[in-house]
């Protein structure tokens, strides 16, 4: 898979005749990580909604542009909080979702299959119905068939939130690992989820929303939780969170 970077501009988006936001625009960096912050309410969801083309009931418009020129619709895969894994269907048939959707998975496809399954360290879970696991497993099932589609944009609204802390920490390690080289675009409303995993940080806010950045903390993903860098940057962040969104620092390119 090669990495496959995209930019966005003139993004716009109002509900009920009131702006959100309106002429938002950022770079995603090939194979980079960037972690997208903001208030409850400031448009995080509705933005990753609208990158992936997904339904909006009201005005909304955003240009769309990439590395290769070429559409990113069908290169883009989601991950959301709830795992969406359906019921129904054996963890290993959850995975298989994508090519079953689209026909009749194959062999090789099963194969596959089972070995990203393994890549999350659930390959004894294959044949389980879902309800048998517990909600750090099923987000692993669901980051195995966010796998299974090899795209190389990944879009994730808060993957890791629905877990206990230390779990989350895992699914961190686990995602950075198995997702190296694609572009992820992750919101998420844990400032330190945002510094061990970004390699960028953007904070929606305002009124009008505007994109700003945070600086964040060197060294490589996932960053240790005690790095001293991350830990000074958690609370720096958190400040940030809560104050008004028109104070001078950072920029969007
Ligand atoms: N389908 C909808 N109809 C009307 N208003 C909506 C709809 N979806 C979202 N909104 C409004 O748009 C605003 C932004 O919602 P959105 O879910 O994008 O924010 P968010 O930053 O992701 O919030 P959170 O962090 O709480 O998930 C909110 O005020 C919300 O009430």
């Amino acid at each position: 898979m090669t990495s496959l970077g995209f930019s966005l501009s003139r993004a716009r988006l109002a509900f009920s005749g009131q702006w959100l936001f309106d002429g938002l625009s950022a770079d995603f960096a090939p194979g980079s990580w960037t972690g997208l912050l903001g208030r409850s309410g400031s448009g995080k969801s509705s933005l990753l909604r609208m990158i992936a083309d997904l339904p909006i009931p009201d005005t909304h418009d955003l240009a769309l542009s990439t590395g290769d020129q070429r559409p990113l619709a069908g290169r883009l895969a989601w991950m959301a909080q709830q795992d969406q894994l359906l019921p129904w269907r054996k963890v290993i048939d959850n995975v298989l979702l994508g090519p079953a959707l689209r026909g009749r998975p194959t062999a090789a496809q099963r194969q596959r299959a089972m070995a990203l399954l393994d890549d999350v360290g659930l390959s004894d879970k294959a044949e389980q119905w879902p309800k048998t696991l517990s909600g750090g497993q099923r987000q692993r099932v669901a980051l195995a068939r966010t796998l299974f589609e090899d795209a190389p944009v990944v879009l994730m609204d808060e993957p890791f939130s629905a877990v206990d802390a230390i779990t989350r920490l895992e699914l961190h390690e686990l995602a950075a690992r198995l997702l190296a080289g694609r572009t992820v675009l992750l919101v998420t409303h844990d400032p330190l989820e945002a510094l061990r995993l970004s390699d960028r940080i953007l904070i929606l806010g305002g009124q009008p929303a505007s994109l700003r950045d945070f600086e964040v903390p060197g060294g490589q993903r996932p960053r240790a939780l005690d790095a001293p860098d991350v830990q000074r940057m958690q609370s720096q962040l958190v400040a940030r969170l809560h104050a008004p969104h028109g104070d001078p620092e950072g920029s969007v390119s």
